[in-house]
């Protein structure tokens, strides 16, 4: 792993102890369980104890790639999507029929690889190849510890629940809408957060994308619709970037397949304002350092950037993703906005909805120093250490 110990396998020993991973897909449900991977070892590590990995996922999912990356050994196993609907017609779609007939596939597979493992505790963060592997360690009775990223449980935790050990939520307010006898095992622990996310530079931003045309007596605003970026975000912040220049230095993360359409859109700004522009399609390594330099952000709401904001403590503007499972972009952004840690734009969003959101912010730096002190009230930069607690007790309890 390219963490700060390096990866060991000791099996075999009682030194050496066993963590199954399960979850991934997206980001969201990835890189919580990769971090919690990382902390785990540093625990270990500490007590002269070593850690053993094997990472259950999809051939086709980011932790597939993930993975391998850190030096975790990966099995991929089958699994389908689980589609929600209150119409039975619909769920005997013929889609749905062969993605539910590759769910016992994807068990058996699970089981094999746990049944050979024998993980001291499966750690299940998500995500539709958590529902296989769970209900795998379920019948290899290993230990079963989820972590739920948003407020609401996710469908595959939901699946899970009855077979868990353990339930690390990553807000308070999820315990209260568990059911009764999932609530007596849950534990708040937050949304692990990649340390480095934490410890970014913005001088190494300016230098690392060349934003020499930044003017830094002014805000910077960071606009970001997530991995894939969001058609909608580009949208309605193009309608206002002429504007928002006015005021600020912009750094746009618009999606890898939508850079030549919004350059060319960019073309058309004013020399002066295109100099405080910075249009890229994903945010690499430097994403850190592009944190750091921001004071505000404009993004879509899903756990993983939210949990990586509060923790930050940064003012944000949030558009969450409509169609986003059971409408949670919506819920995560609605609890902040609540508690004055955030603006969520729930409604129609258009050009003038958007300027009258990030105006204040950008105008009156108390009112942006006031929501990002009370975003950080809600950051738990502690989480990933606060799963390994639930890790270990899982084991000894
Ligand atoms: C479309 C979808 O199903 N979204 C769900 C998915 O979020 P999804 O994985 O899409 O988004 P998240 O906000 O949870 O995580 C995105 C991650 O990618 C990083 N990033 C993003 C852009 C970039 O240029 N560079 C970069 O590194 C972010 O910093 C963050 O760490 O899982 C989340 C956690 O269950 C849910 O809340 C989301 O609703």
């Amino acid at each position: 792993m390219n963490s700060a110990q390096p990866y060991a396998p000791d099996a075999g020993s009682p030194r050496c102890f066993r963590l199954a991973v399960t979850g991934g897909g997206t980001g969201g449900h990835t890189y919580p369980a990769l971090t919690a991977i990382r902390a785990l070892q540093t625990r270990l590590t500490a007590s002269g104890r070593t850690l053993e990995v094997l990472w259950i996922g999809t051939e086709e999912g980011l932790e597939a790639r993930v993975a391998p990356a850190e030096g975790i050994p990966f099995t991929a196993v089958a699994t389908g999507k689980i589609r929600r609907s209150g119409n039975p017609l619909k769920m005997a779609s013929p889609a749905n029929v062969r993605d539910m007939a590759r769910v016992p596939l994807g068990v058996a597979q699970a089981r094999k690889a746990i049944a050979g493992f024998v993980p001291d505790v499966v750690l299940a963060t998500g995500g539709y190849v958590a529902v296989p592997a769970g209900l795998a360690a379920r019948l290899c009775r290993r230990p079963l510890v989820l972590h739920e990223q948003t407020v609401r449980l996710g469908l595959a935790n939901r699946k899970l629940a009855g077979s868990a050990t353990r339930i690390a939520v990553s807000s308070e307010s999820t315990i209260p809408l568990l059911p009764e006898e999932a609530r007596r095992i849950a534990v708040v622990t937050g949304n692990p957060v990649r340390p480095e996310v934490l410890s970014g530079h913005a001088d190494k931003a300016v230098e690392a994308l060349g934003l020499w045309g930044f003017d830094r007596q002014l805000p910077t605003v960071y606009i970001t619709g997530g991995a894939q970026g969001s058609q909608q975000i580009n949208e309605v912040a193009g309608e206002v970037l002429p504007w928002l220049l006015g005021h600020a230095n912009v750094i746009h993360q618009c999606g890898p397949t939508n850079v030549d359409a919004l350059r060319q859109h960019a073309a058309a700004l004013p020399a002066d304002l295109a100099a405080r522009y910075y249009l890229t399609g994903f945010v690499g390594p430097e994403l850190p350092d592009v944190l750091a330099l921001a004071d505000v952000v404009i993004s879509r709401s899903g756990a993983g950037t939210l949990a990586e904001l509060t923790a930050l403590g940064k003012a944000a503007v949030f558009i969450p993703l409509a169609s986003s499972a059971g409408n949670e972009q919506a819920h995560n952004a609605r609890h902040l906005h609540d508690a004055g840690a955030a603006v969520a734009l729930l409604g129609e969003v258009t050009g003038t909805t958007l300027r009258n959101a990030v105006g204040p912010l950008l105008m009156e730096p108390a009112s942006r120093a006031g929501i990002a002190q009370r975003a950080r009230a809600y950051g738990k930069p502690d989480a990933a250490d606060r799963l390994v607690d639930v890790l270990l007790s899982a084991v000894s309890g």
